[in-house]
């Protein structure tokens, strides 16, 4: 312990202090203000032992092996397919149950308990028919030695944290039984014929199923894109919210409604665009309560049917008169948003996005519209309220009603706690046990070198432009009621910038895909980063730009749906890159072939999961249907990973060097 004398083991908190001490007072009263630290933080224990336990407990900790990491991406509001992944920690709890109960249970034996463990509540009304009291019993005893099986990489206090409270006492019993032959039998037994007499069976099972869910991931990871095209984003981050330990990685559909939140009438634009081309308004109105009942009387009167405004997932039987209102909606909010867009763009000309002025290239009598020297016919248009001098003007009664409608964004109580959710736990990126996780891309040029934005003189690139980003969107977002400067606009070019780390594409062609027939002018041509990140000497220079220079370090991205269907592979550059959006968006299974990928990474390295389209809870709770395809091992490293090999490691370990120093010291004063 003496080996780590003062100096070497200084943590953050303790070097910053010293640091800005230096540079006020001069080093002379340096070790003055180290023992004031010292004695601050020895008032946290009441004696060494206190102390030199606090250090063995840390030590022990760091040798257990690593928890299991779960990664997911591009959930896109589908919930049911969301919360199954969740629930069998994608195939996790299926793995344990192999694990600890080998052949002493059959296939089909396995599969009940994977089914109960992830629908606990369903399952059992479902068979409440069939129940006994030797089922019971001999359930909650296959519950309780999973859980401890479950259990084994975690300290006994961390365990007893995971427990739910109402059973806390009598699990904690069942769990720690020595003495299976002997006297204790009965006493155990007494337990279980109690708990099934009280008619608490059901209650016990229920917690059990919930533990074991909680234990099979430890942290999972979300890399971004929860909202948009599906029906229940919002159902999505209640459940992160109650979730145990989860970061998020920001999509470029998710900073849209974090915009519309931050008072960004162009994000807000699209939000309701979207929402309506896949019939999804109902997130807006009665989800999140907003009234869009202005815009609907605005859209009423300048607005017809249109076939290319009609919504997608029109449901059978759905009213005619709501698809058309649906149909309007989303004519005034695209058009509002050209307008707008236009606006933007030429306050922005380092944002170099001209060829978006697609209003002004347009020929409003001949109905053409002209791009890079070619004209092109336009069809489905609805340009009543473009002045074709002035296209990009909004008129009077246009103001008022995006004023109106952005008051309401900003005052839905609902949507500001999912996107303060969304602010106070998302990143543009992370960098988490040496793997570097980022939803979209690293814009690069066509030689792998970093592509550069200047914004009002400065230039970014590689991880200075992501951290840009990420400084305007939170700036925006503490004002929502400034809607045109930089900062908001900045969530504008994330959404569709060509150097946008979460697009990266040359541009977005919604104009082109509305009213142009010919598909060569819907083409968004990706950055070279989609391409470049096949080779692996430009993944490893990407991760060295966040630092990470592992050889066992991934990118971790999602955004870009994987086209297995085309034999494309997730797994990339010779392992450096993982690609983990399959798609779960229902809408886009049909170019990938399959509904998802999802990454696991435990202590014996990383596996890649595919999964199959999921039907509904219904028929996974009743026929045990799940939805894991294949399993594909990434890494698998020589040596087991422990805890003292992950980010957390690494600050238990700066504790630890704290708690020694200040041993030390308190040696040192008798
Ligand atoms: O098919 P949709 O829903 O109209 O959206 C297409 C648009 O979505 C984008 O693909 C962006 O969304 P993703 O992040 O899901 O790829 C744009 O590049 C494209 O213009
Ligand atoms: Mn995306």
């Amino acid at each position: 312990m003496s080996k780590t004398l003062i100096g070497i083991g200084l943590n953050y908190r303790y070097f910053m202090l010293l640091f800005q001490y230096i540079i006020k007072k001069g080093i002379g009263d340096v070790r003055l203000k180290k023992n004031k630290y010292l004695d601050l933080l020895s008032k946290q224990f009441s004696s060494p032992e206190e102390i030199i336990t606090e250090i063995i407990n840390l030590k022990s900790i760091q040798n257990l092996p690593k928890g299991t990491e779960h990664f997911v991406s591009d959930l896109h509001g589908e919930y049911d397919a969301f919360q199954h992944i969740l629930r069998s920690g994608s195939g996790n709890v299926k793995e344990k149950i192999k694990d600890c109960f080998g052949r002493t249970l059959s296939k089909g034996q396995k599969n009940e308990l994977a089914t109960l463990i992830y629908y606990p509540e369903r399952r059992l009304a479902l068979i409440k028919e069939e129940i006994t009291d030797d089922w019971y019993s001999n359930t909650i005893q296959q519950l309780i030695t999973l859980v401890k099986f479950s259990a084994t990489k975690y300290t006994r206090s961390k365990l007893r944290k995971t427990l739910p409270k109402r059973f806390a006492y009598l699990i904690e019993e069942l769990l720690y039984q020595t003495d299976q032959q002997g006297d204790k039998k009965a006493y155990y037994h007494e337990i279980v014929s109690e708990i099934i007499a009280l008619k608490q069976a059901d209650r016990l099972i229920i917690d059990l199923c919930y533990t074991i869910q909680q234990l099979v991931v430890d942290h999972l990871h979300v890399v971004g894109d929860i909202y948009d095209r599906g029906p229940a984003p919002d159902k999505i981050i209640e459940r992160l919210m109650t979730y145990h330990s989860v970061d998020i990685q920001w999509g470029n559909h998710d900073i849209i409604w974090m915009g519309a939140a931050a008072g960004s009438p162009l994000c807000m634009l699209n939000t309701i665009r979207i929402s309506a081309r896949y019939n999804n308004l109902n997130i807006i109105e009665d989800t999140y309560g907003i009234n869009l009942r202005p815009l609907l009387t605005y859209a009423e009167k300048y607005y017809e049917d249109n076939p290319a405004f009609r919504p997608k997932n029109i449901s059978e039987g759905e009213a005619e008169e709501e698809v058309l209102e649906t149909t309007k909606i989303h004519q005034a909010a695209a058009i509002l948003q050209f307008k707008m867009e236009e606006q933007l763009v030429r306050r922005r000309p380092e944002f170099k996005m001209t060829h978006r002025l697609l209003l002004s290239a347009t020929d409003y009598e001949a109905l053409t519209v002209a791009i890079d020297g070619v004209s092109y016919p336009l069809t489905d248009t609805c340009f009543k309220t473009v002045d074709p001098s002035q296209p990009e003007r909004l008129t009077g009664e246009e103001e008022d009603v995006i004023q109106r409608i952005m008051q309401n964004f900003i005052h839905s109580e609902k949507l500001k706690r999912h996107t303060d959710y969304l602010i106070n736990n998302g990143t543009m990126y992370l960098v988490y046990n040496d793997n570097l996780l980022i939803h979209g891309c690293l814009p690069l040029n066509s030689d792998g070198s970093f592509k550069t934005l200047t914004i009002q003189s400065q230039t970014y690139a590689g991880k200075t432009l992501l951290d840009k980003f990420e400084n305007a969107l939170r700036t925006a977002y503490e004002q929502p009621h400034v809607a045109d400067d930089l900062a908001t606009d900045l969530i504008w070019y994330l959404w569709s910038g060509e150097c946008s780390s979460l697009f990266g594409k040359t541009k977005m062609t919604t104009f082109e895909r509305y009213f142009i027939k010919d598909k060569s002018t819907h083409q968004e041509y990706k950055n070279a980063y989609y391409h470049l990140r096949e080779d692996e000497q430009i993944c490893r220079k990407i991760l060295k730009e966040f630092g990470l220079s592992s050889e066992q370090s991934h990118i971790i991205n999602g955004h870009t749906p994987v086209k297995e269907i085309k034999g494309e592979n997730p797994i990339k550059a010779n392992g450096r890159m993982l690609v983990i959006d399959g798609g779960f968006s229902k809408p886009y299974q049909k170019t990938t072939g399959l509904a998802g990928y999802t990454l696991l990474y435990n202590s014996y390295g990383m596996q890649l999961v595919a999964h199959k389209a999921f039907s509904s809870v219904e028929q996974a709770v009743r026929d045990h249907q799940d939805i894991v395809s294949v399993k594909r091992i990434v890494d698998r490293p020589l040596e087991r990973k422990k805890v003292k090999d992950t980010t957390i490691g690494r600050g238990l370990q700066k504790e630890i060097d704290e708690l020694e120093t200040l041993l030390t010291y308190l040696q040192q004063q008798g």
